[in-house]
């Protein structure tokens, strides 16, 4: 029986668990704004959607978002950033994803799990089955789909000129874009959720990508 039929028929208190779906890639490949049309359809077809941004989602986070461009500024280790960008993503969980008392169908997360491997363990592959066990473990909500945003260095570049950022995180030349890119691309090929690739999607495409979206809430 899918999950989406089991919430519509039993009222009851018994919350089934949502589904995960987390938005990746480089700064300004358009996650945000992807992230908002599949929230804006899929309500439309009567889900409950709840969206989130990773890190800054929740009180806390934004705290903890402030530490972290802080230390940046003081050159702060990538594993000292690792911890803090963790913690962040806690409160995020427990206190926005899981928290409420409305029913939730998806929970989109904007930037999760991926980006940190990416950001702040690009060059240690060794860490980044340990950083996934952990993520098992002390949460509930592992992505059950992730949907990968592309953006070449050039489109990236023109975007960010367009819209300069008053807290930049990253100064991305193009050297740590490619390292990041590759860290993605390692990233996304380990054995934890399906993952789909979209660049600047068209209407017709878009339409697809919210069918099989669709269907893998029903599976
Ligand atoms: N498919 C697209 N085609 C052209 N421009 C886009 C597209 N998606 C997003 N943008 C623009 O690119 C910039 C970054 O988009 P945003 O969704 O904020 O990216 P991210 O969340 O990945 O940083 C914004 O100015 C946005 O309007
Ligand atoms: C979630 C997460 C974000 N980040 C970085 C990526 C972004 O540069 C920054 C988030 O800043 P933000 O301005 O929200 O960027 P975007 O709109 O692209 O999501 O934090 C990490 O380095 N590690 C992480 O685990």
């Amino acid at each position: 029986m899918s999950f989406i039929k089991d919430h519509t028929k039993n009222n009851s208190n018994v919350r089934a668990k949502p589904f995960v779906l987390v938005m990746e890639g480089i700064d300004y490949s358009g996650k945000t704004t992807l992230a908002h049309r599949i929230q804006a359809a899929l309500t439309k077809r009567a889900y409950q959607v709840k969206l989130l941004h990773d890190p800054k989602g929740s009180p806390n986070g934004r705290i903890i978002w402030d530490t972290i461009l802080t230390l940046k500024k003081q050159a702060a280790h990538p594993i000292t950033e690792f911890f803090l960008f963790l913690a962040a993503r806690n409160e995020l969980i427990y206190k926005e994803a899981l928290g409420g008392e409305k029913k939730t169908d998806v929970i989109i997360f904007d930037r999760f799990i991926f980006s940190t491997i990416a950001y702040q363990l690009t060059h240690q592959p060794q860490y980044w089955e340990l950083l996934l066990s952990i993520h098992r473990s002390f949460s509930s909500l592992v992505p059950h789909s992730c949907i990968y945003c592309e953006i070449d260095f050039n489109t990236f570049q023109l975007r960010s000129q367009a819209r300069s950022k008053k807290d930049s995180f990253d100064q991305m030349n193009k050297e740590r874009f490619n390292a990041i890119q590759w860290a993605y691309d390692q990233a996304l090929r380990l054995p934890f959720c399906p993952v789909i690739r979209v660049n600047c999607l068209h209407e017709e495409s878009f339409a697809s990508l919210i069918d099989t979206i669709e269907s893998s809430l029903q599976h």
